[in-house]
Parts: structure tokens; C-alpha cells; sequence
């Protein structure tokens, strides 16, 4: 149990990072969008590990929802999300006001190119460039030392990385394993919005995946697998696909032919209104 500082102005975060690190601590920033679960208490505890003061932030960021509906159902339970990170010791909440992240008149847009295309950035237009420009602007206000990432979000991960590298934002992103229901479904924050039988039906996402890895790690056919794959999703009870596909870790480039570097298997897909994505590791022998 710590003692949770809520902030909700820059200043008063900028003005309490830097007294921490005048009295020589490190500090360490995990960004949300709140409705939190053991998924981002797993990205605190990383931090604690690795930092001595912990700076988690809630802002539902409009810029990157291209779907007013999904903006609007999105979870709101600040009081127990601050309930949660006083329990897991995090240090700071910062809960920026709408004015200190998109001041009136505000016209900047971060775009990063090639690891934001495909995927969840072909069926989600503009949704990478508000997590940028989003995840910047919370890394230049923290002035943070280290900052954590899910990698349920796998294809974020690969931008945000990409874009303070470029930008040269003096952050070292760590990248943490993602945290699973007894039945293998990634915990997200939407999934408090499946249904109890849509709920039942979700865990046939992780199971084909890990089922396809094996199969791709076996030497089995890259496109034959990923056929069955999004067939078996498709019988489980979802109504759409929108991609499955096997990237290259590293760079999210396509592999179609042979596996001969790390890669990643990943999927998005429709349970009933809800959009679920996921993804696993497939390592050549
Ligand atoms: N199951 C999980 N395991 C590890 N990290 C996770 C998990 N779920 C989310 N995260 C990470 O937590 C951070 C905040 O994510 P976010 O607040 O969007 O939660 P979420 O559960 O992914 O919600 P949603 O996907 O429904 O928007 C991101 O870095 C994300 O990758
Ligand atoms: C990183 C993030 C907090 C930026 O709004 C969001 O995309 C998320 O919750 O993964
Ligand atoms: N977890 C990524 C945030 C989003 O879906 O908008």
C-alpha cells in the first residue's frame, strides 16, 4: 500500500517528478486508459522493480478512437482504479484534465510510418497517430525514466518505441508479457462488455493462436495454417476477422514463406460488438 498522489495538471506533475529526482530517485510511467485489471497491475509491478517511483496516468485519449461508439461504452472507474494502484504500491496518479493534454488550439499529429501500417492500423485509420502523439506528450510532461508497455498491445509497443526513438525522447521502453484468464483470453478492459456467453465462447482466440504457433514452429504451411486458424475463430462464435497474420518481431514486416526469425502470430476479430485483438510468439527452431 503506498500513498497515492493524484495530480491532474502538468505542472504539478513535472514539479513532483523533479523533486523525486533531485532526491536521487528513478521514475518509471505506465500509460492507461483506466478500467484496470491484473493486465496493468503486471506493468506496475515491472516498474516497481526497475524504478523507485512509479507514475501511472488515466486519460481515455479521443484522438485515437475512430469509433464514437467504442469512445463511448469505453469503462470510466477512476475511484477504483486509484483504489487498485494505492494497493500496488504505484506512487503517482496522474489524470490529466482534457486542457492538459489538448490545449485549445492544439494542431500537432505524430505519425509514424511503417510499423503503424497494417494490421490494427489498417482497420483502425488514425489510431496510431493518437497513441504517438498521446504517449509523447505524456513522456515529455513525466520527464520519466523508464515507461511500460503491454505487450497484448503488441503493434503499440513497436510504435511507441519507434517514435521515441526518432524523436529522441530519452526513455528506455520495457516491453512486458502479456496476462491471461485462466482460459487463455488476454485480459483487456473490453472484455467487461462480452457477454456471458460471448464470454465462454472468447477463449477459442487464444487457443487457436498458440495451436497456429505450434504448427508454424512444427514446419507446417505457413498459409495453410493461418487458413484453419481463422476458420476455427470463425466457427467459435466470431463474427468477423479482420486480420491474422505472422509478422517478424522485430519489424512487424509479413512472413508469408519461411520462418527464419522470431515472429509474432497476430489477431484481431469481432465478438459480437466487441473488438478483441491478441498475439503470440512463433519461434523458428
Ligand atoms: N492483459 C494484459 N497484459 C499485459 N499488459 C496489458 C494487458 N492488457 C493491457 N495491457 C497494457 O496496459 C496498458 C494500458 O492498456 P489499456 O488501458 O488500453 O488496457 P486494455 O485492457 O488494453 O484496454 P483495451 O484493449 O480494452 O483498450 C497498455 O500498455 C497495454 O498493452
Ligand atoms: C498507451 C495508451 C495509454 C495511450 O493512450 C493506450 O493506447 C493504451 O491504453 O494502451
Ligand atoms: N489498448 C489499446 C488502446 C485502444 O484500444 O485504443
Amino acid at each position: 500500500m503506498s500513498n497515492l498522489v493524484v495530480l491532474r495538471r502538468r505542472d504539478a506533475l513535472r514539479e513532483k517528478v523533479r523533486e523525486w529526482k533531485q532526491q536521487g530517485f528513478s521514475v518509471g510511467l505506465v500509460p492507461t486508459m483506466g478500467a484496470l485489471h491484473e493486465g496493468h497491475l503486471s506493468l506496475v509491478a515491472k516498474a516497481l522493480q526497475e524504478t523507485d517511483r512509479v507514475v501511472a496516468t488515466l486519460f481515455i485519449n479521443p484522438k485515437q478512437f475512430n469509433s464514437a461508439a467504442d469512445l463511448a461504452a469505453y469503462p470510466r472507474t477512476e475511484d477504483d482504479d486509484a483504489a487498485m494502484l494505492k494497493a500496488a504500491g504505484a506512487h503517482c496518479l496522474y489524470v490529466p484534465d482534457g486542457d492538459q493534454i489538448y490545449p485549445p488550439g492544439f494542431a500537432t499529429n505524430i505519425s509514424v510510418s511503417g510499423v503503424s501500417e497494417g494490421l490494427c492500423g489498417a482497420f483502425r485509420p488514425g489510431h496510431f497517430d493518437g497513441v504517438a502523439t498521446i504517449v509523447a506528450k505524456l513522456f515529455l510532461q513525466s520527464e520519466a525514466d523508464k515507461a511500460f508497455f503491454g505487450e497484448k498491445d503488441f503493434q503499440q509497443l513497436q510504435v511507441v518505441r519507434r517514435m521515441a526513438q526518432d524523436l529522441d525522447i530519452a526513455v528506455q521502453i520495457f516491453g512486458c508479457p502479456t496476462v491471461r484468464e485462466a482460459d487463455g483470453l488476454a485480459m483487456s478492459s473490453r472484455n467487461r462488455r462480452l457477454s456471458a456467453k460471448e464470454r465462454a465462447m472468447a477463449a477459442v482466440l487464444p487457443e487457436t493462436l498458440f495451436a497456429a504457433s505450434n504448427a508454424i514452429e512444427a514446419g507446417e504451411s505457413i498459409p495453410a495454417v493461418l487458413h484453419a486458424a481463422r476458420d476455427k475463430i470463425l466457427a467459435g462464435g466470431f463474427k468477423s476477422v479482420e486480420y491474422l497474420e505472422l509478422r517478424d518481431a522485430a519489424t512487424l514486416t509479413p512472413i508469408t514463406d519461411e520462418l527464419v526469425r522470431p515472429a509474432r502470430l497476430l489477431v484481431a476479430g469481432f465478438l459480437g460488438a466487441v473488438r478483441l485483438i491478441d498475439n503470440v510468439q512463433v519461434t523458428p527452431n
